[in-house]
């Protein structure tokens, strides 16, 4: 299955660069944290479409396909449904629509907790199905054989740390972690632990600031923040929550845009002329000779 074609794109915004094959690899995501406090944070934000690729890849790092989409797009009330297939299909789509960052795809829940060997095979059908770089996956001390064994395989790991939306059960909820001194020391070691196994960068999620800071200087890999500080190596947020999408949204997310009052207007000027037989007018019906 060929992946790796290049779509047309409509602006010049959409492509930066006459290079189609120069797409940032992980070892020089890897390379900012060697540069230290000169380096630019690493910008990350979530694509699940190629649409949505071609317009965020000139601004972005890393594109993740986060397992997200499955309340973002597919309504679902948690991510614990989310499918391999669903992952790979829009995976793909991200991959033909970007040529600059590199692409992260999330292993969804039940996919790689069993053993490295199911990890080995999943994430290998995703770098092969999709063309993306390197895949995520959630845990600390836990994952830690699987990061490890995917890693001497050659298979990029993102980890993901603090809150873990896979974990909701176990977690009672989407709450802020690391408020007691049990759960501050569990968070470092489990960001020691993915750094030491060999991941290539860590998600920290929802956690108490001084945290974050603290695994950003424990470990020689990047931290990548969402819910966490500014002092992280790099940010992530959910696009269609940071482009105002959705009423209720974490208290980690800022709106920078209201697109759900845009779409919500269009649909109704629409609505309107349609019912007013206003549209389509001749620009946009066929006419005889
Ligand atoms: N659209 C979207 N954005 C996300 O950031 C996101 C997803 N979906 N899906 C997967 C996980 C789930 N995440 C979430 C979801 C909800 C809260 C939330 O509502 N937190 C509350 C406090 C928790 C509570 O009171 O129960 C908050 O006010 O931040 C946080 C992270 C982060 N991830
Ligand atoms: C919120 C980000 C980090 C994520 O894991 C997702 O989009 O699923």
């Amino acid at each position: 299955m060929s992946t790796t074609f290049q779509l047309d794109t409509a602006t010049s915004r959409a492509n930066p660069t006459p290079a189609p094959m120069k797409r940032l690899t992980v070892p020089k995501i890897m390379q900012r944290k060697v540069d230290g406090v000169t380096a630019e944070p690493l910008v990350m934000l979530t694509a699940y479409t190629a649409r949505q690729a071609q317009l965020l890849d000139p601004h972005c790092d890393m594109l993740l396909v986060g397992d997200s989409l499955g309340q973002v797009i597919y309504g679902l009330p948690s991510t614990l449904a989310v499918t391999l297939d669903m992952m790979i299909a829009h995976g793909a789509a991200v991959v033909r629509g970007s040529y600059h960052s590199v692409v992260v795809v999330d292993m969804p829940f039940g996919s790689y907790e069993g053993s490295p060997q199911q990890a080995f095979a999943s994430a290998s059908r995703i770098l092969a199905e999709t063309g993306a770089a390197a895949v995520k996956l959630e845990g600390g001390e836990a994952m830690a054989e699987t990061i490890a064994f995917l890693a001497a395989r050659g298979i990029p790991v993102m980890a993901h740390i603090g809150l873990t939306p896979q974990a909701v059960n176990a977690l009672g909820g989407y709450m802020a972690r690391g408020r007691s001194d049990a759960e501050e020391a569990k968070i470092i070691a489990d960001g020691k632990a993915v750094a030491d196994a060999g991941a290539f960068a860590v998600v920290i999620e929802g956690v108490v600031e001084d945290i974050a800071i603290a695994v950003t200087n424990a470990i020689a890999i990047p931290t990548v923040g969402i819910g966490a500080s500014a002092q992280c190596d790099g940010q992530v947020l959910v696009t269609e929550d940071m482009l105002g999408m959705f009423e209720r949204v974490p208290r980690f997310v800022k709106k920078y845009n209201d697109i759900a009052a845009v779409i919500s207007a269009t649909a109704e000027t629409y609505a309107a002329e349609v019912r007013s037989r206003s549209f389509p007018s001749a620009d946009h019906t066929y006419q005889p000779k």
